[in-house]
């Protein structure tokens, strides 16, 4: 119901004001973590799995997630495929809000918006059924003929046409992730998520297994955000997230320089409120603990160990 009167502004008008010609964060991406947070409990035991995560990203994208251990990483891609919720910020995937979804949205977010490969092969395939028959199956289940691609096409895109009518107990473990990518990209989604989709395989087959992912990316146009401990998918991509503690520390950003050679460079993340995490091995290689001193220069900041100044530094 809309209460306006010429005199009282509702509270949206009143939003709307406030946010004029204001930048919205993440406005045009295709993926958003806005201050993500996911707590588990178990047993009265709180683990504070994401804790503030900011993420932003550009459709047609092709991302790495890496981090240690415990750092996040599944628990992030859990919430972006529809299938955890997090606990508190905002998380939104091709214009889908993941907090605020009704169950039958997300039902259809699951089957239609986003694709899910698995690290485990068996996971991903049903043994009694051949490729083809795997990569249709998603589309029986969604009842979306008039969206959903080819399954021939597919399985020759990613270089197992050879396999269309092999069960997957017939087929390598590298034969097998590129049938789950096709039966991932089965109901043309927007976005694909994999959970180290090469951490089972030989480096012959994580490389044709990334391929595969890169043909689809690049073909298809689909964002793909994949989370990895291999060099071989890390090192390759345009940006590689990396993520600590449950938010994200580090980017890496790749591009051709001008020999043809690839040029890496490394950078730490600020957040919105302008949180910075320090690499580790720099701050215990200067013994900076608990703070540190900052001093603003015409294109830097300095950060400085927190210790008495020298003499020379005094005078
Ligand atoms: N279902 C759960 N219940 C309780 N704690 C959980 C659950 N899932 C994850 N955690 C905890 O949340 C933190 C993040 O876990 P997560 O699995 O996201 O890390 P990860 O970076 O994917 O690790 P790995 O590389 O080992 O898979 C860890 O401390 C983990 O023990």
């Amino acid at each position: 119901m809309n209460t306006s009167t010429a005199n009282t502004p509702t509270l949206s008008e009143l939003e709307a004001r406030a946010g004029k010609g204001q930048p919205v964060f993440g406005e045009h991406a295709h993926i958003l973590c806005d201050n993500l947070v996911r707590i588990y409990k178990t047993e009265g035991v709180e683990v504070v799995a994401l804790q503030g995560l900011d993420l932003l990203i550009d459709k047609g994208e092709l991302i790495a997630i890496v981090g240690a251990s415990g750092s996040g990483k599944s628990t992030l891609l859990n919430v972006l495929s529809g299938l955890d919720v997090p606990t508190a910020g905002l998380a939104r995937v091709a214009g889908t809000d993941l907090l605020s979804m009704t169950a039958k949205d997300r039902l259809r977010y699951r089957r239609q918006v986003v694709g899910f490969i698995w690290q485990q092969t068996a996971r991903n395939l049903l043994p009694y059924l051949t490729a083809r028959e795997n990569v249709r199956l998603p589309v029986k289940l969604a009842g979306n003929r008039d969206q959903a691609a080819d399954a021939d096409e597919l399985l020759e895109l990613l270089g197992v046409a050879n396999c269309a009518d092999r069960r997957p107990g017939q087929m390598s473990g590298g034969e097998q992730q590129r049938v789950a990518i096709a039966v991932a990209l089965a109901n043309s989604p927007e976005v694909i998520l994999a959970d180290e989709p090469t951490g089972e395989l030989d480096s012959e087959n994580s490389e044709q297994v990334f391929a595969a992912l890169r043909s689809a990316n690049r073909e298809l146009g689909v964002t793909a955000v994949v989370v990895t401990h291999d060099p071989l998918v890390s090192e390759q991509v345009d940006r590689t997230v990396g993520i600590r503690d449950g938010r994200t520390s580090s980017e890496t950003l790749r591009r051709e320089g001008t020999d043809g050679g690839i040029i890496a460079e490394e950078y730490a993340v600020l957040d919105r409120v302008g949180r910075l995490q320090l690499p580790r091995d720099f701050t215990s290689a200067l013994n900076m603990e608990r703070r540190v001193r900052l001093e603003l220069e015409r294109d830097h900041i300095g950060v400085w160990p927190d210790k008495p100044r020298s003499s020379e530094d005094a005078e």
